[in-house]
C-alpha cells in the first residue's frame, strides 16, 4: 500500500488548517450561537472580548488531529483508486480514472475519515464555542481548559459514546461531499491541462480552491446540524436525534438556518483547499 499519499495528506492538511482556522471559529460561532448579527459583528466582538487569540481557540488539537484525518482522507482515496483502476498516482496523469471511480474513491475516503474526525471535531467545536476572554487572575475558569481536559470531561459527563456526538451527521455530511470534492478537483484540472500533462501550480490552486467551495456548499446544511448536535448535551439534551434537530431548527429559525456559515465557509474553503492540494501534489511529485 503506497504510504506517500498518507504522509503528503498529513502535511498538506496541517498547512491548510492553520490558514483556515480563524474563519472556522467565526463559522462555528455563527452556526451555534445567536448573539451575533453577522460575520463582521462576530469578528468585532470576538476581537474585542478575546483579542486575536480568540480566533485561534481550539487550534492546537486539530492541527495534530486534522493532519491524521487528512492523511486518512487522501491515503484512502488514492488507494481506493488503485484498487478500482489499478493505476498509481503517477500513472493516473496518463491514464485518468473515470469520474465514477473518482466519486466512489472519494466517498470511501469521506466515509472512513468521518470516524477519525468525529471526536476531534467535537472537541474543536466545544472549545471554539467558549467565549470567555483569556483567564485573568481571580476570574472563573472556562468549562474546558484544553483539548485533553475537554475530552476527559466529555468522557466523564457524557460517557464514551458522548465523544461520538454528531458522528452520524458528520458521516452523512462527508461521504457524498468528499466524492464531490475530488470530482470537482479532477474535472477542473482536466479542463485546464493538455492530455497526459501534469497540471500547473496555478491550475492546482484554482481547482483545489473551487473543489473546497463546491463541496462545502453542498455540505453546509448537514454541517449546521452536525455542529448543533455536538453542542447538544452540554447543558441538557435538546434534540432527540438528527431528524429532530433538523425539524426543530427549521421550525424555529426558518429554512435559512441550513445555510448558516455558508459565506464564511466558502471564504475559508478556497485558501484552505488550494494550499492543501498544492502541497499534496507538490510533495508527491517531489518524492517521484
Ligand atoms: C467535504 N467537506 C466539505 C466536508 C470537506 C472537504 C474538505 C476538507 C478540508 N480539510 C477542509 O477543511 O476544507
Amino acid at each position: 500500500m503506497p504510504v506517500e499519499e498518507f504522509v503528503a495528506g498529513w502535511i498538506s492538511g496541517a498547512l491548510g488548517l492553520a490558514l483556515g482556522h480563524p474563519f472556522d471559529t467565526v463559522k462555528v460561532r455563527l452556526q451555534t450561537q445567536s448573539t451575533y448579527r453577522g460575520i463582521v459583528d462576530c469578528i468585532v466582538k470576538t476581537y474585542r472580548h478575546e483579542s486575536i487569540l480568540g480566533f485561534f481557540k481550539g487550534m492546537s488539537f486539530p492541527l495534530a488531529s486534522i493532519a491524521v484525518v487528512n492523511s486518512v482522507l487522501f491515503g484512502v482515496y488514492s488507494n481506493a483508486l488503485l484498487v478500482l483502476t489499478a493505476t498509481s498516482h503517477q500513472e493516473r496523469r496518463v491514464q485518468p480514472p473515470s469520474y465514477t471511480h473518482v466519486f466512489i474513491a472519494g466517498c470511501t475516503g469521506g466515509f472512513l475519515q468521518a470516524y477519525c474526525l468525529a471526536p476531534c471535531d467535537l472537541i474543536k467545536v466545544r472549545l471554539q464555542n467558549q467565549t470567555e476572554p483569556r483567564a485573568q487572575p481571580g476570574s472563573r475558569p472556562p468549562r474546558y481548559q484544553g483539548p485533553v481536559h475537554c475530552a476527559a470531561s466529555i468522557f466523564r459527563e457524557e460517557g464514551p459514546r458522548g465523544l461520538f456526538r454528531g458522528a452520524w451527521a458528520l458521516t452523512l455530511r462527508d461521504t457524498p461531499t468528499v466524492g464531490i470534492y475530488f470530482v470537482t478537483y479532477e474535472w477542473l484540472c482536466r479542463q485546464f491541462t493538455p492530455d497526459g500533462r501534469t497540471p500547473s501550480s496555478a491550475t492546482v490552486l484554482v481547482a483545489g480552491g473551487f473543489a473546497g467551495i463546491a463541496s462545502w456548499v453542498v455540505a453546509t446544511p448537514l454541517d449546521v446540524i452536525k455542529s448543533r448536535m455536538q453542542m447538544d448535551g452540554l447543558k441538557r439534551s435538546e434534540y432527540r436525534g438528527l431528524l429532530d434537530c433538523m425539524v426543530t431548527s427549521a421550525r424555529r429559525e426558518g429554512l435559512g438556518v441550513f445555510f448558516r456559515g455558508l459565506t464564511i465557509n466558502s471564504a475559508r474553503a478556497f485558501p484552505v483547499n488550494a494550499v492543501t492540494f498544492l502541497s499534496y501534489e507538490y510533495l508527491l511529485r517531489s518524492w517521484g
